[in-house]
C-alpha cells in the first residue's frame, strides 16, 4: 500500500493466490519478502531459478532466525544471490496500525548504501518516515531478538507484576539483545535505534503483537499449543528463542530472559517459576565498566 500511494506498480504473491511466482517477478526492480521465516530459504531457492536483472534488489521484512543454520533472512538471501543488493527493512511497524494509515517510522539497513536510499524512496511519505542504515546485521537482529522479550512482556503483564517490573524487564532484554549483537558482529548503537528499542517497545506494549499474546497467554495458564493454535499469523520469538538458545549455549553468551522464556515455551517451568529464576540471580553490577 504504501508504495503504490508512491505511485508505484506492485504485484502480490502468495502461494495461496492464482499468479505464479515467476510471473510475479517478470521485469521487476524489487522483491520484497515477508515470508514467515520457516519458509524464506524454500521461497528464495525457488526464485534462483528464475530470471532476474543484475540490478534487482532484494529487500527482507521477515523477523526470524533459521533453524538449520541460524543464518539471518538477509543471509540466506545474500547468499543465494551473492551479486544482487540486499536491505533489511525492520522497525516499529505493527502492520495493522500500517494498514489504518497511522503515522511510523522504519529503517531501511544494507551494506550498499545506494540500494537502501532506492528502497528508503519507495515507501517514504508523510506517514512513513523510512531512516538509511549501513548495519543491516544490526538492524535485522533488533527485529528478531525483540521477539523473544516480547513473549516474557506479555508474560509480565499476564501475571500483573507491574510497571517497575516492565521497565526492567524490558530495559534489561535490550541488554540482552546488544550482548548477542555485539557476539555475532552487530553495531551497538544500532540496538538504540529504531529497530532495536523502537520495535522493542513497539512489540512489548501492544497486544497487536503475536508474540506478547503468546507470553499473555501462556501467563494466563493456556498451553502453547493451544495459544498458537489460536493466534493469528506468526509468532516468530518461538522459533527463535529455541535457535537462540542452541547457539548462545555453544558461544557461551549469557542470555538470561532468554533461557527462561525457552524453559517456559518448552513446558519446563511455570511463568511464576520464571518469574523467581531472574529475580534470584546472583546480584552484579549493571555493565561491566
Ligand atoms: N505482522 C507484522 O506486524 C509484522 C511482521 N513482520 C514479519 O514478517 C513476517 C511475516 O509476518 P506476517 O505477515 O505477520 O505473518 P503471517 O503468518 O500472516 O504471514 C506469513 C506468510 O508466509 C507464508 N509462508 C510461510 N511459508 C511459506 C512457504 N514455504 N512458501 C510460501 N509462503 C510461505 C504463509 O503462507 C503466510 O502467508 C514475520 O517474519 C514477521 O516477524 C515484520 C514486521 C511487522
Ligand atoms: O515485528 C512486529 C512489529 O514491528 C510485529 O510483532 P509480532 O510479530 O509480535 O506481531
Amino acid at each position: 500500500n504504501l508504495a503504490i500511494a508512491n505511485d508505484h506498480q506492485v504485484r502480490v504473491w502468495s502461494r495461496q493466490g492464482s499468479q505464479t511466482l515467476q510471473a510475479v517477478l517478470k521485469d521487476v526492480q524489487i522483491v520484497l519478502s515477508a515470508i514467515s521465516m520457516i519458509g524464506v530459504r524454500d521461497v528464495a531457492c525457488q526464485v534462483q531459478s528464475f530470471p532476474l536483472s543484475p540490478e534487482t534488489i532484494f529487500v527482507t521484512a521477515t523477523k526470524g532466525l533459521d533453524p538449520q543454520t541460524t543464518c539471518t533472512p538477509s543471509q540466506i538471501w545474500q547468499t543465494i544471490f551473492p551479486n544482487h543488493p540486499v536491505v533489511v527493512l525492520s522497525g516499529p511497524n505493527l502492520s495493522k496500525e500500517i494498514q489504518m494509515e497511522l503515522p511510523a517510522a522504519s529503517v531501511v539497513a544494507s551494506n550498499i548504501p545506494t540500494a537502501a536510499e532506492v528502497v528508503q524512496l519507495v515507501f517514504s511519505s508523510h506517514r512513513f518516515r523510512v531512516y538509511t542504515n549501513p548495519d543491516p546485521l544490526g538492524v535485522e537482529l533488533g527485529g528478531t531478538l525483540k521477539n523473544v522479550i516480547a513473549i516474557a512482556a506479555g508474560v509480565c503483564d499476564g501475571l500483573q507484576l507491574g510497571t517497575n517490573a516492565k521497565a526492567a524487564l524490558v530495559t534489561r532484554g535490550l541488554t540482552e539483545m546488544v550482548r548477542i549483537g555485539n557476539n555475532w558482529g552487530a553495531k551497538t548503537e544500532t540496538f538504540y535505534g529504531l529497530s532495536g528499542l523502537g520495535d522493542l517497545l513497539a512489540t512489548c506494549n501492544s497486544p497487536l503483537s503475536r508474540n506478547y499474546q503468546v507470553g499473555y497467554q501462556l501467563a494466563g495458564g493456556k498451553s502453547l499449543t493451544e495459544t498458537l493454535a489460536n493466534l493469528q499469523g506468526t509468532a516468530e520469538g518461538v522459533n527463535t528463542c529455541r535457535v537462540l538458545m542452541q547457539r548462545a549455549k555453544q558461544e557461551n553468551i549469557a542470555v538470561p530472559i532468554t533461557e527462561q522464556v525457552y524453559r517456559l515455551l518448552q513446558g519446563e517451568i511455570t511463568p511464576r517459576q520464571a518469574l523467581d529464576e531472574l529475580m534470584l540471580r546472583d546480584i552484579k553490577p549493571e555493565y561491566n565498566y
